[in-house]
């Protein structure tokens, strides 16, 4: 499927900061921000197009609190609800968003139902897996953001430690996007060598750490709102491999069916995307160490959606 219009719903930090980067480098000929708050969509959107005589693009930028202006989008990025503030985890915020969500997807079954959906909100695995639950869509068009924004963190923090390009580092992140993400050091290379070639274990623990709390450190200084210019920049990474039908493999928040021995529960895993969504999703083999991990991770999200179908 040609991907011509995008919706961004939720124009906050993180929306408005995707809305620039598509916009910028014409991810689609057509964007729509939408939001609850009377003008902010709006606002943004004017002033986003404004900018458009100077970066030089064509796609077309339009704000709204009224989902009939959706209609035929291709693919619905969700970055709406609230952001957790410092001292909070990610699952905190799920009692806030989750309503949200629903609302958000029973407008997006009604006005775009041929799209995809991008899910950003957090706690994004459990929101994908949600909204997946909700609309009940083949899983390859609803998906989440998350580990290509990790595995960002961690490819610059080990640019840091090396001192080498980040244009040589491939990092892998895998699991839930939170404290028990997995950052994967047997996958990670430098221009296809392995990353103990270059860091004593001590310094790769440290980068470990560093990752799984990447997010946190940003709020932690800023105080008063959470990241926004790499996560954009992440969901544009994930848009432009579905625009252009890359086939890219990137880590994303996808629906298990049996992969990695899980089933009903979303998570990071490598994924291949391109026009249809996310068409794959590519198994690792992992060592016993790796697989407690895992399963760590996925016990930590199974909590939160056993708190959802409670309530
Ligand atoms: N998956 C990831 O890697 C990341 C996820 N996030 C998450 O993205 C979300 C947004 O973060 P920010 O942009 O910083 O927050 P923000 O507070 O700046 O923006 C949120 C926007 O959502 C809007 N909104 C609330 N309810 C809505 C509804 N029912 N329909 C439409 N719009 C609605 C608000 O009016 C606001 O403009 C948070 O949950 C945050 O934790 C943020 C960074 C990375
Ligand atoms: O830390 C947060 O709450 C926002 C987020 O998910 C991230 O930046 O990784």
């Amino acid at each position: 499927m040609a991907i011509r219009k995008i919706t961004i719903v939720g124009a906050g930090r993180v929306g408005e900061a995707t809305a620039q980067f598509l916009a910028k480098n014409e991810l689609c000929r057509e964007l729509v921000l939408l939001d609850v708050q009377e003008g902010v969509a709006q606002g943004g959107a004017l002033d986003i197009q404004q900018s458009a005589p100077l970066f030089n693009f064509d796609t077309r930028v339009t704000g709204s609190t009224d989902y009939e202006l959706i209609a035929d989008s291709d693919l619905v990025v969700i970055t709406a609800g609230k952001p957790r503030k410092p001292g909070m985890s990610r699952s905190d915020v799920l009692d806030s968003n989750l309503p949200i969500i629903t609302d958000i997807m029973n407008q997006v079954m009604r006005f775009a139902p041929q799209s995809l959906v991008m899910m950003v909100t957090n706690p994004v695995d459990v929101l994908t897996y949600h909204a997946w639950r909700h609309c009940g869509w083949n899983r390859t068009r609803v998906f989440g953001q998350a580990g290509v924004l990790d595995s960002a963190r961690m490819a610059s923090f080990i640019s840091a430690e090396t001192n080498l390009s980040v244009k040589d580092i491939s990092a892998m992140v895998l699991g839930g996007h939170g404290d028990t993400m997995l950052p994967l050091i047997r996958y990670t290379t430098i221009n296809g060598i392995p990353l103990t070639h270059f860091l004593d274990q001590q310094t790769i623990e440290k980068i470990i750490e560093r990752t799984r709390h990447g997010g946190f450190e940003i709020l932690r200084l800023r105080q008063t709102s959470s990241a926004y210019d790499a996560p954009a920049a992440s969901i544009a990474a994930m848009v432009d491999a579905i625009r252009h039908n890359r086939k890219r493999i990137l880590p994303c928040v996808a629906i298990l069916q049996g992969e990695y021995g899980e089933d009903e529960v979303a998570m990071g895993v490598p994924s291949v995307l391109g026009e249809d969504g996310l068409e794959r999703i590519v198994e690792l083999s992992l060592t016993e160490e790796e697989q407690a991990q895992f399963k760590r991770s996925v016990e930590a999200i199974r909590a939160d959606l056993a708190h959802i179908t409670k309530a």
